[in-house]
C-alpha cells in the first residue's frame, strides 16, 4: 500500500515535469517558471518527507513487550526458586534486580502502554468533610535535616510548622509551609505528642518521611527579597540558649556580610553568609532580638552572663606603645632636628615630617570631638547589623578615601610613603595643619598648613579635624578640608589614623575604604625587620628590639580583634615590596570594582 502511494506521488510529479517540458518546447514563459518550481530539490525533499510520514502512519509500531518489568520479576522469582542457580542465572538475577535496569524497564512499560499520568491512590469512601484540606507529603530524607522547625500551640496542644529554612529539604519540596498543622508523621498521629517526641520520630526515620498536614489557609506565597547586612557583633548559636533550634543556627563574626533571605519572623531571621556556598540558610537573631541580647550582655558581663555574643572584649586602650611609658617631662626635654626625608625627587610628601609623626605617636593625640557617641561598642548596641549594598564608584565621582590603620611600627607610614612616591600624580596625603611657626624654606600648604593657635582652636571647635593633638607646645592635626582638597583634585587621598577615628570618617561624602595593615608573628618580624629603624620619643632611627616585636604582634592582634568590623581589607606587611604591590592592587580594586558599603551612603539625597 505504501509503495503504491509513493509510486503514485512520484508518478504525478513525473507527469507534471513531462507536461511542463512539453510546454517549454512550445516556448511558453509561465510553463518554464513552473518547470523550475517543480524540479526544485526542496520540493522533492518535501514530498519525500510527506511520503515517509504517510508510511509511518500506516505501520504503527507496537511494543514487543508491553509489560517488561513484570516479566523481569517473574524471571527473578523463578531464579530464586532454583535450588542451586548457575553462575549465569545469578548474574542475570543481579542484572535484572539492579535499580538502573528496573528503572529502564519501567520506563519502557510506561512508553509501551502510553501511560504518562501519575497513578493516584483512590480516595477513601469514608473521608470526613473536614479532611478535604488534608495534604499528604512524602519527602526523601537523604541524610539531610528536614529544614523546618515546629511549634506547639500551648492552648490546644497542636503542633505546627513554625518555619521552613530557605534552601532546605522542606523548602525545596515546596510542600511544607509555616503554619501547616501536623496531623500524622510516618503513620504516627501527632495529637498528644510532645514536640521532643515528634523530633525523635523525624530523626529516627530513614529514607522517606510521610506527613499528613492541614495546610494553613492564610498562607502567603509572597517571596521575600534579600537584604544584605554587615555583622557588627560576633554570634554563636551553640552558646545561645534562646535559639529555637541550635542546629539550624548560623554563626557569624564581625565584618561578615550576610544575605538575609527571610525577615518574616520578628525574632529569628534566616540568612546565608557571603560568599555563599551553602544552599541552606541558617537562623540568626533579628536586629531587635540581637539588640536586646546585647543590652542583656552589657548588664550581665560582670557576672559572665551570655557568651553567645561578643561585641568587644578587649581593653579600651589597645595601643601598647613602649614609648607611652615616657612622661611628658621627658618628652619636653628631647629635641629633634625637624629636617627629615619628606622630600624625594622634588616631591613633597606632606604628613611625613618628624614633628607630625611624633605627635601621632604621643598620648596627646585626640580624636574628633564630635564622634564620642560613635564608640564601636555603643554603635554595636544600636546597630548590630549594618545594611549594606554593592557600590561601584561612577567615574565622575571623587575617589573613595583610603584609610590605613595598623599598630605602631607595623609599617603604615612606610607603605603610605612608598605608594605616594610610586605614583605622586595618583596618590596623595592631606597636608596637615599646625600652629608651629613657619621656618625658613617652608611654605604654607606644602609641609604644613601653618595657622595661628587661635585659628587652630576655632577649627577644633567646629569639628574640622579628623584627629588633632599637641606636641612640644604646638598643635598638629589632619583636617577634613585638607582631605577634600586632595579628592577634589581627582587624586586618591591616603591617610593613616587611629582606628577609633574611623567612625567619624564614615560618611556618604568620603565613602572611606579601610585597610588594616597587619603584623606577622615575632619570628617573621625578626627576619623582615633586620634593617628596619623606628623613631621613638627618645631616639631617632633605633633598631627594633625583641620587646618591640612581641609588643607589635600583640598590639596588632588586639587592634584587629577590636575593630575588624570596620575593616574592608586586611593586608599583611611581610615582605615590603610585596606588601606595597598588594596595597596598590587593593586600592585599585576599592576604587574600580563593586564593594559593600552602608546603604545610607549609596542612597540619593531627597
Ligand atoms: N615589610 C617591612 N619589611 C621591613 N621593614 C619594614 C617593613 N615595613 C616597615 N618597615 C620598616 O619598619 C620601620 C617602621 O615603619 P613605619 O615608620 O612605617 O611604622 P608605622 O607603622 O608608621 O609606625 P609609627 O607610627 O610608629 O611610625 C621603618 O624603618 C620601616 O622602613
Amino acid at each position: 500500500m505504501t509503495q503504491v502511494m509513493e509510486d503514485a506521488v512520484c508518478e504525478v510529479l513525473s507527469s507534471v515535469v513531462d507536461d511542463v517540458n512539453h510546454a517549454v518546447s512550445r516556448n511558453i514563459g509561465g510553463a518554464e517558471l513552473l518547470h523550475e518550481l517543480l524540479s526544485a530539490p526542496w520540493l522533492r525533499a518535501l514530498l519525500q518527507i510527506y511520503e515517509c510520514l504517510v508510511q509511518f502512519e500506516m505501520s504503527t509500531p507496537t511494543p514487543i513487550l508491553p509489560y517488561a518489568s513484570g516479566l523481569s520479576h517473574e524471571i527473578m522469582s523463578a531464579i530464586q526458586k532454583v535450588h542451586r542457580p548457575s553462575a549465569e542465572a545469578r548474574e542475570l538475577y543481579s542484572l535484572l534486580s539492579s535499580p538502573h535496569i528496573q528503572a529502564l524497564l519501567s520506563s519502557q512499560d510506561s512508553v509501551a502502554q502510553s501511560d504518562y499520568d501519575p497513578v493516584l491512590p483512590p480516595l477513601p469512601d469514608d473521608m470526613p468533610e473536614d479532611e478535604e484540606a488534608m495534604r499528604v507529603i512524602c519527602l526523601v530524607k537523604n541524610n539531610q535535616p528536614l529544614g523546618a522547625t515546629i511549634r506547639r500551640d500551648e492552648e490546644t496542644g497542636e503542633i505546627f510548622i513554625a518555619r521552613v529554612i530557605h534552601g532546605g529539604l522542606a523548602d525545596r519540596s515546596g510542600l511544607l509551609h509555616p503554619g501547616d498543622l501536623l496531623v500524622e508523621v510516618n503513620g504516627n498521629p501527632v495529637v498528644g505528642l510532645e514536640p521532643e517526641q515528634l523530633i525523635q520520630i523525624l530523626i529516627n526515620s530513614q529514607g522517606t518521611i510521610l506527613f499528613k498536614v492541614i495546610p494553613d489557609a492564610g498562607q502567603s506565597s509572597g517571596s521575600q527579597t534579600s537584604v544584605f547586612m554587615k555583622a557588627m557583633v560576633d554570634y554563636c548559636p551553640l552558646q545561645d540558649s534562646s535559639i529555637p533550634c541550635p542546629d539550624a543556627g548560623m554563626a557569624f563574626s564581625r565584618g561578615d556580610v550576610l544575605e538575609v533571605v527571610d525577615q518574616s519572623d520578628g525574632h529569628w531571621w534566616q540568612a546565608r553568609k557571603l560568599p555563599c556556598s551553602a544552599a541552606c540558610a541558617g537562623l540568626i537573631p533579628s536586629a531587635s532580638m540581637l539588640k536586646s541580647k546585647l543590652k542583656e550582655h552589657w548588664w550581665c558581663q560582670q557576672l559572665q552572663g551570655h557568651t553567645c555574643i561578643r561585641p568587644y572584649s578587649v581593653p579600651e586602650d589597645d595601643r601598647t606603645h613602649a614609648e607611652d611609658k615616657h612622661t611628658v617631662a621627658e618628652l619636653e626635654e628631647i629635641h629633634f632636628d625637624e629636617a627629615d626625608s619628606d622630600i624625594t625627587d622634588g616631591i613633597y610628601l606632606a604628613g611625613f615630617r618628624r614633628s607630625f609623626r611624633l605627635w601621632q605617636r604621643t598620648s596627646f593625640r585626640k580624636r574628633r570631638q564630635s564622634c564620642t557617641s560613635c564608640l564601636p561598642s555603643s554603635g554595636a548596641l544600636s546597630t548590630p547589623y549594618e545594611e549594606v549594598a554593592l557600590y561601584q564608584r561612577p567615574p565622575q565621582e571623587n575617589h573613595r578615601l583610603i584609610i590605613l590603620v595598623g599598630a605602631a611600627k607595623v609599617g603604615v607610614n612606610e607603605l603610605r610613603k612608598r605608594l605616594i612616591k610610586l605614583n605622586p600624580s595618583t596618590f596623595q596625603g592631606p597636608v596637615p595643619h599646625t600652629s608651629r611657626p613657619i621656618r625658613a624654606g617652608e611654605q604654607t600648604g606644602r609641609e604644613y598648613n601653618f595657622v595661628t593657635k587661635e585659628l587652630f582652636e576655632y577649627m577644633v571647635c567646629n569639628h574640622r579635624f579628623v584627629e588633632y593633638g599637641e606636641y612640644k607646645g604646638h598643635l598638629y592635626g589632619t583636617s577634613t578640608d585638607a582631605i577634600d582638597e586632595v579628592l577634589k583634585r581627582g587624586r586618591m587621598c591616603i591617610i593613616d589614623v587611629e582606628p577609633h577615628s574611623i567612625q567619624s570618617l564614615r560618611t556618604k561624602k568620603l565613602k572611606p575604604y579601610v585597610i588594616f595593615i597587619k603584623a606577622l608573628s615575632p619570628d617573621r618580624l625578626r627576619q623582615t625587620r633586620r634593617d628596619a629603624r623606628t623613631i621613638t620619643n627618645c631616639t631617632v632611627n633605633r633598631a627594633f628590639t625583641e620587646e618591640d616585636f612581641v609588643e607589635l604582634e600583640e598590639a596588632s592582634r588586639l587592634m584587629e580583634a577590636k575593630y575588624k568590623q570596620l575593616f574592608d581589607s586586611v593586608l599583611v606587611n611581610d615582605d615590603l615590596q610585596d606588601a606595597c604591590m598588594q596595597l596598590c592592587s587593593v586600592i585599585q580594586t576599592a576604587q574600580h570594582e563593586p564593594q559593600w558599603i552602608p546603604v545610607s551612603w549609596s542612597q540619593t539625597d531627597e
